[in-house]
C-alpha cells in the first residue's frame, strides 16, 4: 500500500496515492481530515494556475547564446561600453521566449499576429531584457491607447466571443497611425512558418551608451550615447504560410511552432539569428527625414544602413515548462550599463511618443500581479550567480528566497564593510541637448498627418514590385468578411490613403 515518492510533500513519502482513507466501508465512507496526502494534493492542484500574460499569452521558451561577431570595419564596442559587447567571439547565455499577441494560452500559433520575441541576456553586469517583435513597427505611439489597442483585439465583453465589428478593424480604422503595422501584419509575414523563420525587430528605439574618461584636470564624468535600434535576421531564412496554410496548420496543430521550435533544437539544428544595429549620432536626430522615438515608423535603411555586431543561436530546451516559460518575466526596464531606454524627448516633433516610457511601467507591474513582488528571484529571471552588482534594498516580501544575495549582509547601503553594489562613479548622463527638459504640464493627443502614410504606401510600392500586392489585399479582404458594413468601409476608406487601389 505505500508508494514511496521522495519528491513529492516535503520529502514524506505518499502512502495512499490514488485512493483516501475513509472510515466505513467502500463507498459509503466518509473522509479523515488525517488523510493528508488528499488535503496537500487537492490543495495544490486548486492552485496550479496563475494569471496569464494580458498579452503574449501563448508562448514557447529556448536557451541559447549571444555571440559577438562584428562586420568588417566596425567595432560595436566603439558605441558601448556594455561587458558582453567589448570583445569579438565573446559569448553570454541568454534565454529566449517567442509568442503570438493576441491570443490565449491555449491559441494557436499560426494565427495572423505580430509575434513577439523577447530574449534574457545574463550579462555579468546583470540581466539585459530585449523584449522585441517580428513587425518593424508598432500600431500606436501612445501609450494611453494601450488598454483599448488590446481590448479590441480580445473577446467581446458581453458575449465572450472574438469578433471583427470589436475587433482589430475597428479600432485601428479609428486609429490611422497603425495602417503602417497593418501592412506587414496582413502580408504573408503574419504567418511565418514558424518562430524559426521571422525577422525581429526593436521597434522602439533604444541608447547604446559610452562613459567618456575625464578631461584632464576635471573630474566630471560624461556619458556620451548614440539612439539605437536592433534587427535579428533568421539564419533558416524568412519564411510565411499563405492564409490557406496557417489556417489549416491552426486546426491541425495550434502548438506547430511550439513543437518545431522544440524538435528543431533536439535535432541540434535550432534556430539563429544575426543581429544588427542602426545607429544615430544626437545631433543628426533634428534633421533626420523620420521622428526617430516614432515606434510607428522605420529608420530609412539608405540614410542609416544596418551593422552586423552578433549573433543569437538556441540550443536547449527548458526541462520544466511552467517553471521557466510560464514564469519568465520580461521587462526592457531590465538594463545594464552600455545600454539604456531611449527618453522620447520633448523637441520641436509636432507629437511625442511615450511607448518605450509606458512600457518601462507595464512589465514589472505585470510580473508583480502575475508572479509575486519577487519574480526577479525565480531562476530564469535571476540574475547569474556571478553577476557583480546587486540591489539589497529589495528584500523580504513572499517568496522570498534571494539565495543570490550574500548572506549577513546590511539592507541598506551605503554600509560599513559592505561590497560595491552602486557604479564606482557619477555619471553626468544629460550630456547632450536632447536629454534636457522643462515646461509645464500638457494634455498630449497624437494626431495622424499625411506623412504618416508616407512609409506603408512604401510598403505598398515594395509589394507590388515582389509582385505579392494582390495577397495582401486578399488577406485584409479576408479578415474583413464578417465585418460589419461600417467598418469595413471605414477600413477600406482608411486604406486608400495608402493607395487609391485599396479602396477599389
Ligand atoms: C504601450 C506599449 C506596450 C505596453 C503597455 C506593453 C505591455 C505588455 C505587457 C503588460 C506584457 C505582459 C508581460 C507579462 O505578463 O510578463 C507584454 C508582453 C510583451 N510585450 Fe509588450 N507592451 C507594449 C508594447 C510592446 C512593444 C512595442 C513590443 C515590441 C517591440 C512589445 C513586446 C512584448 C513581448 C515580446 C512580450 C512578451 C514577453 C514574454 O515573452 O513574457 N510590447 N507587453
Amino acid at each position: 500500500m505505500t508508494t514511496a515518492d521522495p519528491n513529492l510533500l516535503q520529502r514524506c513519502s505518499i502512502r495512499l496515492a490514488q485512493g483516501s482513507l475513509r472510515i466505513g466501508n467502500q463507498l459509503q465512507g466518509v473522509h479523515l481530515i488525517r488523510d493528508i496526502n488528499l488535503l496537500e494534493t487537492i490543495s495544490h492542484v486548486t492552485h496550479e494556475r496563475i494569471p496569464e500574460r494580458v498579452v503574449h499569452a501563448k508562448g514557447s521558451g529556448a536557451y541559447g547564446t549571444f555571440t559577438v561577431a562584428n562586420e568588417a570595419n566596425f567595432n560595436i564596442a566603439d558605441y558601448t561600453d556594455a561587458d558582453f559587447l567589448q570583445q569579438d567571439a565573446r559569448t553570454t547565455d541568454l534565454f529566449a521566449r517567442f509568442s503570438t499577441v493576441v491570443g490565449e494560452r491555449g491559441s494557436a500559433d499560426s494565427v495572423r499576429d505580430t509575434r513577439g520575441y523577447a530574449f534574457k541576456l545574463y550579462t555579468k553586469d546583470g540581466n539585459l531584457d530585449w523584449v522585441f517583435f517580428s513587425t518593424p513597427t508598432f500600431p500606436i505611439r501612445d501609450g494611453g491607447k494601450f488598454p483599448s489597442f488590446v481590448h479590441c483585439q480580445k473577446r467581446n465583453p458581453q458575449t465572450g466571443v472574438r469578433d471583427p465589428t470589436t475587433g482589430r478593424t475597428s479600432f485601428m480604422s479609428r486609429n490611422p497611425e497603425a495602417f503602417h503595422t497593418l501592412m506587414y501584419i496582413f502580408s504573408d509575414a503574419g504567418t511565418p512558418r514558424s518562430y524559426n523563420y521571422a525577422m525581429i525587430h526593436s521597434v522602439n528605439t533604444y541608447k547604446f551608451t559610452k562613459i567618456k574618461p575625464p578631461q584632464i584636470g576635471s573630474n566630471d564624468v560624461q556619458e556620451e550615447f548614440h539612439y539605437v535600434k536592433l534587427r535579428f535576421i533568421p539564419k533558416l531564412g524568412v519564411q510565411n504560410l499563405n492564409q490557406a496554410e496557417a489556417e489549416r496548420l491552426a486546426g491541425q496543430d495550434p502548438d506547430a511552432y511550439q513543437r518545431d521550435l522544440i524538435q528543431s533544437i533536439a535535432m541540434g539544428q535550432g534556430p539563429g539569428w544575426t543581429v544588427q544595429a542602426q545607429i544615430i549620432d544626437p545631433k543628426d536626430v533634428a534633421n533626420y527625414p523620420v521622428n526617430i522615438f516614432d515606434p510607428t515608423k522605420t529608420w530609412p535603411e539608405s540614410v542609416t544602413p544596418f551593422r552586423t555586431f552578433g549573433s543569437i543561436d538556441l540550443n536547449s530546451i527548458p526541462d520544466d515548462f511552467f517553471e521557466q516559460v510560464e514564469q519568465a518575466s520580461f521587462n526592457p526596464a531590465n538594463v545594464v550599463p552600455g545600454w539604456d531606454v531611449s527618453p522620447d524627448p520633448n523637441t520641436n516633433f509636432t507629437y511625442q511618443q511615450k511607448v518605450l516610457q509606458t512600457r518601462l511601467f507595464a512589465y514589472g507591474s505585470a510580473a508583480r500581479y502575475r508572479l509575486g513582488i519577487n519574480n526577479q528571484q525565480l531562476p530564469v529571471n535571476s540574475a547569474r550567480k556571478n553577476a557583480s552588482p546587486y540591489n539589497p534594498t529589495k528584500r523580504d516580501g513572499a517568496g522570498y528566497v534571494n539565495s543570490l544575495l550574500p548572506r549577513v549582509q546590511p539592507n541598506y547601503f551605503p554600509a560599513q564593510g559592505a561590497p560595491p553594489r552602486v557604479l564606482p562613479q557619477d555619471v553626468n548622463i544629460a550630456a547632450a541637448d536632447l536629454d534636457q527638459w522643462s515646461g509645464g504640464v500638457i494634455a498630449y493627443k497624437s494626431t495622424v498627418v499625411d506623412d504618416d502614410y508616407t512609409q506603408p504606401r512604401e510598403v505598398w510600392e515594395s509589394y507590388k514590385a515582389a509582385g505579392t500586392d494582390e495577397t495582401f489585399v486578399e488577406n485584409v479582404a479576408m479578415s474583413l468578411k464578417n465585418a460589419d458594413f461600417d467598418v469595413r468601409q471605414q477600413t477600406y476608406g482608411k486604406f486608400s490613403w495608402v493607395r487609391d487601389f485599396l479602396h477599389e
